[in-house]
C-alpha cells in the first residue's frame, strides 16, 4: 500500500530519539529545523549531538531507556544500531500509538523521512517508501540543481501579499490567470538577478493593474555548438517560457526543436544593432523575446557590447552563456 505523504507541523511538540549516531544527528538537525523540542537517549552521543546539547538545543535522558518516557513524545525516532532493540521501541510506540522512525527498518516504521529539497518556504520531498533510499537521494540531487532558486523568494513574495491578492482579484479564474502570468514573467527573472525590491515593485504593479500581462523581458541565449545536450537547464528553462524567438540561422534545428512549440520564430536582423533593437522593441510592447545565437555568441564582440546595452534597459535581460562552437 502506498505511503500517505504529509507535511507535519512539529513546532514546540516534543520528539523522542532514541540512538546518537551519525543517522540520529541527520534526523535530529531536522527536527530541530522543525521548531520539534527533541529528547535523546543513546549510550553513546555523537559530538555534534553533545554540542547541541551543551547549547539547551536537546536535552538528554539518561540511564535505562523506561517506557514513560514515550506518554509525551508524539513521534518516536529509533536509529540504534541493535536491531533487536530497534524492534522492542517500534512495537512500543505502536502499543501507545505514536508514530515511530526506524531508520533502518522501512516495515517497522509507521512514518518514513523523504529526501527534500528545500526553497523554503516551499520544499519538495521525495520518497521510495523504503524500496531505495539511495534513488530518493540521487533524484533529489538531480532535481535540486533543475530547480529554479528564485522559488523560494517567489513563494514568499505570493504569502506576504496573499491577502491583497485575494481583495484585487476574488474571482477565482482570474486569479489563476493572474497567478500564471506572474509565475511565467518578469518577476522571477528579476529574483534571479537579486533585484528583489525590483520585483516586489513589479509584483505589486501587476497585481494593481490586475493585468495578467507577465511583462517584457529578454533572454540571450548562446545555443553552443548544436548538441542540445549541452544547453544549460537556465537556457532551455527561458526557451520554453518565449513568447517570440529571434534565431540566428547558424542556430541548430535540433536546438530550436526544445524551444516552446507555440513561440512565435523570426529571423534575426543582419546588423548586430538592429538586432538588438528588434528584441528590445519585443520587450517594450511586453513579450518575452528569447535571441539564440550560436556557440557562446552574446561573449563575442560586438554582441557582447549589444547585450551590455540591452541590459540597462528597464526591463529584465538574461544572459545564458553558451558552449563556444570551433568558429567562436
Ligand atoms: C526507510 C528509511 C527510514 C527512515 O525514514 O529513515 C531508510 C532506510 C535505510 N536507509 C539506508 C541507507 C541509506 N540511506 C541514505 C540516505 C537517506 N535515507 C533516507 C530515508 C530512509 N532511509 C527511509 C526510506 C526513505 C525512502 O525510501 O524514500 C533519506 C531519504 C532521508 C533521511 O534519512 O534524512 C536520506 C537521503 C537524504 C538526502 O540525501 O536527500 C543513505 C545515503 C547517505 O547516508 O548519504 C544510505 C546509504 C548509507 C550506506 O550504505 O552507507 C538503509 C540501508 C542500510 C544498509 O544497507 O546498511 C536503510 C534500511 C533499508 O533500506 O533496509
Ligand atoms: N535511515 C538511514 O538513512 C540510514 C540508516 N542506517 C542504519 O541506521 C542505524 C544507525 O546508524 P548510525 O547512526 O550510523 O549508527 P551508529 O553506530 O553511529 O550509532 C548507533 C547509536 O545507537 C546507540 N545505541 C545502540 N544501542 C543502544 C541501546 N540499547 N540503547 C541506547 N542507545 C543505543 C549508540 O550509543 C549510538 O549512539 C544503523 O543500523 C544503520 O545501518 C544507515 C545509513 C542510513
Amino acid at each position: 500500500m502506498p505511503l500517505y505523504p504529509m507535511f507535519v507541523d512539529l513546532a514546540g511538540r516534543e520528539v523522542l530519539v532514541v540512538g546518537g549516531g551519525e543517522v540520529a544527528l541527520r534526523k535530529i538537525e531536522a527536527l530541530l529545523q522543525a521548531g520539534a523540542r527533541v529528547r535523546v537517549h543513546a549510550h553513546e552521543l555523537h559530538p555534534q549531538l553533545v554540542a547541541l546539547q551543551a547549547q539547551g538545543c536537546l536535552e538528554r535522558l539518561e540511564g535505562d531507556f523506561d517506557e514513560a518516557w514515550l506518554a509525551q513524545a508524539q513521534l518516536l525516532v529509533v536509529a540504534t544500531d541493535d536491531a533487536g532493540f530497534n524492534a522492542r521501541l517500534a512495537a512500543l510506540a505502536e502499543a501507545r500509538r505514536v508514530f515511530v522512525n526506524v531508520v533502518d527498518d522501512a516495515g517497522l516504521s509507521s512514518f518514513q523521512v523523504p529526501a527534500v529539497i528545500d526553497r523554503a518556504p516551499l520544499q519538495l520531498a521525495i520518497s521510495s517508501g523504503g524500496a531505495a533510499p539511495m534513488l530518493a537521494r540521487r533524484l533529489r540531487e538531480r532535481l535540486e540543481a533543475g530547480l529554479d532558486p528564485a522559488l523560494g523568494p517567489l513563494a514568499r513574495l505570493f504569502a506576504r501579499h496573499r491577502a491583497a491578492i485575494r481583495e484585487r482579484l476574488p474571482d477565482l479564474a482570474r486569479r489563476r490567470r493572474w497567478f500564471d502570468a506572474v509565475i511565467d514573467g518578469a518577476v522571477p527573472a528579476l529574483l534571479r538577478a537579486g533585484r528583489e525590491a525590483d520585483a516586489e515593485a513589479a509584483f505589486l504593479a501587476l497585481l494593481e493593474s490586475r493585468h495578467p500581462a507577465g511583462g517584457g523581458r529578454i533572454s540571450l541565449v548562446g545555443a553552443g555548438p548544436g548538441d542540445p545536450g549541452q544547453l544549460s537547464l537556465a537556457a532551455l528553462r527561458a526557451m520554453n517560457l518565449a513568447d517570440v524567438l529571434v534565431v540566428d540561422p547558424a542556430v541548430s534545428d535540433a536546438v530550436l526543436a526544445l524551444a516552446r512549440k507555440d513561440a512565435a520564430r523570426e529571423p534575426v536582423a543582419d546588423a548586430p544593432a538592429a538586432a538588438g533593437q528588434q528584441v528590445r522593441a519585443h520587450a517594450a510592447a511586453g513579450r518575452h523575446a528569447v535571441w539564440l545565437r550560436p556557440g557562446d555568441g552574446f561573449r563575442v564582440a560586438p554582441f557582447d557590447a549589444v547585450a551590455a546595452r540591452l541590459a540597462q534597459d528597464p526591463w529584465p535581460c538574461e544572459l545564458h552563456p553558451g558552449i563556444a562552437s570551433a568558429g567562436g
